[in-house]
Parts: C-alpha cells; structure tokens; sequence
C-alpha cells in the first residue's frame, strides 16, 4: 500500500511520518518483495572535506568554493542512471559517506533520496545513514538533515584526547566531538555510530582503554574501531618516515584491540564485524549488505565503489564498478554520459566465491551453508575445507568453526582473520579447479 500523498510531500517527509507510525510503507515504485536480484543499498559519496587529516587517504578533495546545485544535479542524475543500468527496483539502505558529507547542504541530501524514491522503491524504514564531522555538524544542521530523509548518523569522533585529535590534524576537539554526539542521539535516538581510533603514535594501552570507557558514558548503540593504517603520501607517514613520531606498535595495536573488543562486550556490545560493535540490534544494514556481497550502488566521485549485475543493460554477471577520481572531470562525464563509471571489471565465479568467504568472514554469522549456497548450489562448504588437514589444524586450534551452520570465526580467530585467508582462499582455488564442472545444456 502506497502512503498517502507520498510524492507531493516528497521522501522526506513520508519517511519521517511513517517512522512516527512505525510502519514499512514507500514512495515511487510497489512494496512488494523483490528478488535479491532487484535489490541494493546504495552509497553515495561527497568528496570534499574542510582540511586534510594527517593520516588520511581516501579520495577527498579541499576545494576553494563547490558549485553544489551543479554537483547536486550530477549525484541525481547518477543515481537515476545506476538505478536503471542496474534494473534494481528496491534500494534498502543509502549511506552518505566522504570526505565530508555533513559539508553538504541537507537539501543535496534530499535531492537525491528523492530521486531515489523515484526510481525505485525506497521503504520509508530503510537505514539512512550521512557521515559527519563534529565541526561541521551542529545540532540545527543535524535536526534539517533528519528532516532530509537522514535516520542514522555516524560521527567521526575518532579520539577523546585534544592532543591526538591534533596530532590526527581534525579540526575538532574532544568536547566538540562530545556535544554532536549529545545533539545527535537527541535527534537520531538509538541510531548514532561514533568512528574511534587506535594505535596511534605513541597511544599506550591504558591510555586509550580509559577513552574507551569515557565514551561508553556518552556514546548510543554503535561504535566502530579503527586500526590507524599508515599510508604512504600521508603527513603522518612523512612525520614517522622522519623519525618525528615513533612507528606504529603493532602489537600495542592488537593489545588495544583485543582489550577494547572485551570491554565493549562486556557493555553489552555485539561484535558483529571485525571493526564494528552494537547493541539493542543497532547493526548497520547498509554495511551489512557489503559483508553480504549483496548489491551495492556507488554514486558520486572520488572512487565510490558499486557491485551489482547490470540487468536493466541486459547483463548477466555481476560488475565491479569504480567511479572516476576528480570530481570535475567526473561532472563532465555525468552531464556527457549519465554515469561517471571509469572502470567496470566483470567478476568470475571464483572471484565472488573469494569475496564471499573474505567478506563473509568479517562477520560473526560467517558464511552460513544457506548464503554460500545462493552463490554456489554445487559445490558445498563441506566439500571445500571439510577435508583439508590445513583447516582442520585452524578448528582444532579453535580458531574456526565448521558445522551445521556454516563456516565462522571463534572470538579468539576474528582478529586473525588475514592470516586465515591465507590457508582458507587457496584452499577454496584448489577445490574449485578440482570440482567436476557443471554439464554444459546441450553438450
Ligand atoms: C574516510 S572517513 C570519512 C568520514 C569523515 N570525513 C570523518 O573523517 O569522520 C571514515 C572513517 O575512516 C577512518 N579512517 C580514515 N583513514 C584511516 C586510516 N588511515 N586508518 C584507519 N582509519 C581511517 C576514520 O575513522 C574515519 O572516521
Ligand atoms: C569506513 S566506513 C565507516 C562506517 C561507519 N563506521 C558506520 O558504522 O556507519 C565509511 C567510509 O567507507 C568508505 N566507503 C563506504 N562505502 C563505499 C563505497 N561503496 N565506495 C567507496 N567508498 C566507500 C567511505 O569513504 C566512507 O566514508
Ligand atoms: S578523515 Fe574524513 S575529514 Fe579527514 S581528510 Fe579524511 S575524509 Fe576528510
């Protein structure tokens, strides 16, 4: 059933009325259930941020003024192309990510989800989530994005400590940090995500546990914590590259980790991902799909990333798709082509399979026999790995788990889980070359 008088008011407000009513109702397109097929989340990414952070490489550009009615125009009309390449008819999540997102204004937001209720069906409940900076974030702006169509929130708070939080180069401080966080939860109850950091040059264990903690007074349902990666080109690698900072302790790093992930299960969190944490069911469906090898849509410049089957084009193998760079150049092959997608790389069986495992992997659930299945109906995970000395060596260690439900991580091997793929993947590349292929229909 259609909400009344949806598409006059537009997404927002229908979505903001039916979350009121706690009911599953959509704009453009029928509600009906739609196949996996026809179904994907969808990012979208604004690649502009105020200043550089130290350690940060992503794809983001410092612009001196953004022409956003032209980079508003541009993200809706990819999202409507995508939306068709794809053929998808149900669009479950969109998340806003960046560079800096909480930079844009919330009628850009708006823009797009309508565009997006447009094509396709967007329930009114779907996870909505935008990225935001503390300094660029204050309350009223937080309240216009709710009223936009936003439903979750993730804030980059990545550090309790004023002189971390300039080491990093963010341009907000703790208390900054700690009042979005306050307006946030007020606005977007149950539904606010805080990005936190650790193993940073010279962080002690203590010292970050008693952050940890600090934010469990102040924080919602959702915490991910991130390992500093040091990438080259950034001014944290030159400042250790120098000698100006001490190198990265890894096993302090991995200490933080595995004290951190006790604390926060003793608070109540589920680990549900190697990185992420909720309570009271407050996982991120959006990042969920990722795990899931689900469809994803990526709109926007700066490399947004999309996984999907172009079926609206007549394809029939699942595409990774990467979108071009700078954001100028990218406008121009929107407004030439509809699409700024520089790359398309069609994805093999074994591939997906990898992916699958990889990502499956990540999450607490693993891979069950019923997800495997959905992409591979012949070969089974027993057949994979049941008979490899390999991993059986890796279960008896107690480090996996292989049985009735399918293939996972114990606590203790989620925070190894690279080193497992190293005996897990080539494991699936030999019995995959070993499998009896398929008959060929009319061979
Ligand atoms: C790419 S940022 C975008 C969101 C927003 N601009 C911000 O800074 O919060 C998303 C998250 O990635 C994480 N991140 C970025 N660079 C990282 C690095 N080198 N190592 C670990 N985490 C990183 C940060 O925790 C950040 O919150
Ligand atoms: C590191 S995650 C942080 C998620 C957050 N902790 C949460 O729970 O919502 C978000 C970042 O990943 C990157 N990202 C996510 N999906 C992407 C996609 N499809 N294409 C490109 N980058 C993506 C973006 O840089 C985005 O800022
Ligand atoms: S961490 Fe966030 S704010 Fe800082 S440069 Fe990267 S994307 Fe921009």
């Amino acid at each position: 059933m259609a909400l009344p008088g949806t598409r006059a008011r537009g997404w927002a407000a229908a979505a903001q009325a039916a979350q009121r009513r706690r009911r599953v109702e959509g704009a453009g397109g029928s509600p009906r259930p739609e196949p996996e097929s026809r179904r994907a989340a969808l990012y979208v990414h604004w690649p502009y941020c105020e200043k550089r952070c130290s350690y940060c490489n992503f794809n983001k550009y410092i612009p001196r003024g953004v022409e956003e009615a032209a980079m508003r125009k541009c993200l809706v009309t990819e999202a409507q192309t995508l939306l068709r390449l794809s053929g998808v008819r149900r669009v479950e999540s969109v998340f806003f990510g960046g560079g800096t997102p909480s930079l844009a204004s919330p009628h850009t937001v708006a823009a797009v989800l309508e565009a997006v209720a447009q094509s396709s069906y967007l329930p009114a409940d779907s996870e909505v989530t935008l990225e935001a900076n503390p300094s660029s974030a204050p309350g009223s702006r937080l309240a216009a994005f709710g009223a936009a169509g936003v439903n979750r929130l993730s804030i980059g708070l990545q550090s309790l400590d004023d002189k971390e939080l300039q080491l990093l180069g963010r341009t907000h401080s703790a208390s900054d940090a700690l009042r979005t966080l306050a307006a946030a939860r007020h606005i977007f109850p149950g539904r606010v995500s805080v990005d936190l950091m650790l193993g940073l040059p010279g962080q002690q264990v203590g010292q970050w546990l008693r952050q940890l903690q600090e934010l469990l007074h102040y924080c919602d349902d959702h915490i991910s914590l991130y390992q500093l990666s040091l990438e080259r080109g950034t001014a944290l690698f030159a400042q250790v590259q120098q000698g100006a900072l001490p190198a990265l302790d890894s096993e302090l790093a991995a200490e933080m980790y595995q004290r951190g992930r006790e604390v926060l299960r003793q608070a109540g969190f589920r680990q549900y991902e190697v990185s992420n944490f909720a309570r009271n069911g407050a996982l991120s469906t959006h990042n969920w799909t990722y795990w899931q090898c689900g469809q994803y849509l990526g709109v926007g410049p700066a490399g947004a990333h999309g996984r999907f089957v172009p079926h609206g084009a007549g394809g029939h193998t699942r595409e990774a798709r990467i979108q071009t760079l700078e954001p100028d150049n990218w406008m121009k092959e929107v407004m030439l082509f509809g699409h700024g997608t520089r790359k398309r790389i069609p994805l093999g069986r074994l591939e997906i399979l990898e992916e699958v495992l990889a990502m499956g992997l990540r999450t607490d659930i693993g891979v069950t026999h019923q997800h495997w299945q959905q992409f591979e109906p012949q070969l089974t995970l027993w057949d994979v790995f049941g008979a490899s000395k390999e991993v059986k060596k890796l279960l008896e260690q107690g480090l996996l788990l292989l049985d009735h439900r399918g293939l996972r991580c114990s606590w203790e091997g989620l925070p190894v889980l690279d080193s497992l793929l190293l005996t897990l993947l080539p494991q699936l590349q030999e019995a995959w070359e070993q499998r009896t292929p398929a008959p060929v229909p009319g061979g």
